[in-house]
């Protein structure tokens, strides 16, 4: 058995050293690929090829990827949670710092005094200037939170551990997650009440329709006079104009994000890097390490973790059997279906296991021998089968 598998963006390489060159060809240049490993890669206007069986976001958000698309065809995608979070909330940390004191504006003046050569005189002027880059401490301050998953539950902890006090607020926030959170963060029952108490808001929910201009013309009005507002998670969380507005009047004091627009060129109260959140060698390892394994083992085994739109499923293959695996609608009776077209094929079911999630169930049956070659033709033939795979 063998799989091909298309890469997009800077992956790793310890995570493409993970795939065994013996079954698989991997790289960029791969066409009609079983699989798909990218990072912010636009997949929205992708023709999929037939033969596409899964898509792996090496990463957190998966708004690149059409996801309800995937779905209808079967193909399965997967992300890494928590994989970059610590290299987010480490960058997260200095953007706090950015905004607080004077550090890019005074390293900015010190080095354009370039016609000073005498370093007593240098440090004469930097002594008698220096009051221009005073700044406020972290310490006391209250930062809001907004999402408290994999990134925004380590911000709480770094906040914490700064002496800052820690407004939190995710109506969707899991169970998991909530056992991840620490104490001390303070529970707010709406957006509009954290945005009114914090110093610092950040942001670290996903992109998706009911996020989109999450702060917005609206409630930018609702902001502590003077707060900074610190977005990691995606440009379509901020409306940008509503931001400038707010800056421009002095409601906000600043704006530090990962996402450059070009009306923030020039202004002193942005601070926009390169969407580098995730740009460190231990989250890019991370990241790639995970979503290669996540899609070996369902290339290989058919098992499934850490999908966006399958439900978890792992078997352990029981030795001597032949794996066969479907996707489904998630209507009644297509199993059983299923299961009498094996019969009449004399097939022997040894283990079997069906999940389902929304409108789609996914099932593994392991079989007592290699099965004749009509059976795929025939389980796909099946109505409200999607896909069908014998490994
Ligand atoms: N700048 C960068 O390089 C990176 C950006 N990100 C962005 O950060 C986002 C969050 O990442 P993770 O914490 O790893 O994801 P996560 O899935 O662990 O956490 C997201 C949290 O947001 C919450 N949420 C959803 N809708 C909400 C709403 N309307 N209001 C408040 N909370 C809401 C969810 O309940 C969840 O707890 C990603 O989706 C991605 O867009 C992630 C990694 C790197
Ligand atoms: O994981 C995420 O959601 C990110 O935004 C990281 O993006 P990147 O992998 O650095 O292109």
């Amino acid at each position: 058995m063998s799989f091909k598998v298309q890469t997009f963006n800077q992956i790793a390489e310890r995570g493409l050293n993970r795939f065994d060159p013996v079954k698989y060809q991997v790289g960029s240049d791969q066409v009609e690929p079983d699989a798909m490993l990218l990072r912010s890669q636009n997949l929205h206007d992708c023709v999929f090829n037939k033969n596409l069986k899964a898509i792996a976001r090496a990463g957190a958000g998966v708004n690149n990827v059409p996801v309800d698309a995937c779905s209808k065809h079967g193909i399965v995608v997967f992300n890494t949670p928590g994989a970059n979070a610590n290299a987010v909330k480490e960058l997260v940390f200095c953007a706090l710092l950015l905004a607080s004191r004077g550090i890019v504006d005074g390293m900015r003046f010190a080095e354009g005094l370039t016609d000073i050569s005498d370093s007593s005189v240098l440090a004469a002027r930097l002594e008698k200037e220096k009051k221009q880059f005073a700044g406020v401490e972290l310490y006391g301050k209250k930062l809001g939170i907004v999402g408290l998953g994999a990134i925004g539950s380590m911000v709480a902890e770094m906040a914490l551990a700064l002496g800052m006090e820690v407004l939190g607020f995710d109506p969707a926030l899991s169970v998991d997650a909530a056992w991840r959170l620490p104490n001390q963060v303070q529970r707010m029952e709406s957006l509009q009440a954290l945005l009114g108490q914090a110093d610092y808001v950040s942001l670290h929910v996903p992109a998706i329709e009911q996020t989109k201009n999450l702060i917005n013309a609206e409630n930018i009005g609702s902001f502590k006079k003077g707060a900074v507002l610190v977005n990691f998670a995606r440009e379509s969380i901020v409306d940008p104009h509503a931001v400038l507005a707010a800056l421009n009047a002095g409601g906000l004091a600043r704006y530090v994000c990962d996402f450059p627009e070009p009306e923030f060129r020039g202004r002193k109260d942005i601070l926009a890097m390169p969407h580098i959140g995730a740009s460190t060698l231990e989250a890019e390892e991370n990241c790639a390490v995970m979503a290669a394994d996540q899609l070996r083992d369902f290339l290989e085994n058919g098992n499934i973790k850490n999908s966006v739109n399958f439900p978890p499923v792992a078997m352990p293959r029981a030795p001597g059997t032949c794996r066969l695996t479907f996707t489904n609608d998630n209507v009644s009776g297509v199993l059983g279906h299923v299961l009498s077209v094996l019969a009449d094929l004399q097939v022997n079911v040894v283990d079997m296991m069906n999940k389902s999630r929304g409108q789609l169930a996914y099932n593994i049956i392991d079989m007592e021998a290699e099965p004749s070659a009509e059976l795929q033709a025939a389980v796909a033939a099946v109505e409200h089968v999607i896909a069908v795979r014998l490994i």
